[in-house]
């Protein structure tokens, strides 16, 4: 076996009705590398995502985590092997602390009594993972802010600091750098340069300039079909990856040129 893989898919299916949201998917997801995942609009991206993260169960197929079969469990067994989830929208507690925010993610991973806000300073796993996050996102300096005052571009690091407050081993990440500006994009992409020598990446993204900087392998999806896992420059100059994105309109406008 390939010790490097820690996740894997095997022909996994989600069907709602007659909607195919994904069909037939097989990936393997390698420790320390970055996976890009990307495709059109209604594509599968998130869907996926929530399959691996165990918040949705597939209709057909499986997953497995270092081996061992995993879509039959419940969410927060996920969370507590180790594999954690950032959401498309930003999924911030605004009006706690930014450290409270981590604790009450490190929470999911160290588990503790309910009574959440009297446990949290003596729960001294809690604190340490979530200082350790905040410093691993470089948000050390924003602790004790209340995390609505920080600007957008912070609260996706905050949220990316929240995922990592879980201990995980590999991250799944839906558009991190969605609604950001260029600064903030690049400070976002440093970060994930840093993270993806330390965990597994699962990054489904919409700008391609990141996503290519960023991908060790990079998947497209296609209307719930995989088109395509391999190399940046494979990827990038597919013809049916162009098509999937053009329908075919860069070839009518190089016949339009000609
Ligand atoms: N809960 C649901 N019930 C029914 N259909 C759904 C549900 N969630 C997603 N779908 C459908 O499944 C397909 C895939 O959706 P998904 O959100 O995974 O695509 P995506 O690639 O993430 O799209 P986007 O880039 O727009 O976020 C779409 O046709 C969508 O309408």
């Amino acid at each position: 076996m390939d010790n490097d893989i820690v996740l894997e898919t095997e022909a996994l299916s989600k069907h709602w009705g007659g909607i195919k949201a994904l069909s037939d998917i097989s990936l393997q997801f390698r420790d320390r590398q970055l996976h890009g995942v990307v495709g059109p609009n209604g594509a599968g991206k998130s869907t996926l995502l929530n399959i691996l993260c165990g918040t949705l169960k597939p209709t057909s197929g499986c997953i497995f985590h270092k081996g061992q079969r995993v879509d039959t469990l419940k969410p927060w067994k996920f969370v507590r092997r180790g594999i954690g989830r950032s959401f498309q929208k930003t999924n911030i507690y605004p009006e706690v602390t930014c450290i409270e925010n981590c604790a009450i993610s490190a929470q999911r991973k160290f588990g503790g009594n309910f009574n959440l806000f009297a446990s949290r300073h003596s729960n001294q796993m809690v604190r340490k993972a979530a200082e350790q996050a905040l410093a691993k996102v470089g948000l050390e300096g924003r602790a004790n802010t209340i995390a609505a005052e920080i600007s957008y571009g912070e609260q996706r690091q905050l949220e990316i600091a929240m995922v990592l407050a879980t201990d995980p081993c590999i991250l799944l990440l839906d558009e991190p750098m969605a609604g950001m500006g260029h600064e903030e994009s690049l400070r976002i992409i440093e970060l994930l340069k840093e993270l993806k020598k330390k965990y597994c990446i699962v990054l489904v993204e919409h700008d391609m300039e990141a996503i290519f900087e960023l991908s060790d392998q990079l998947t497209v999806l296609d209307n719930g079909r995989h088109l395509i896992t391999g190399t940046v420059d494979k990827v990038r100059f597919d013809s049916r990856v162009k098509e999937a994105y053009l329908g075919g309109e860069d070839d009518d406008a190089e016949e339009d040129a000609a």
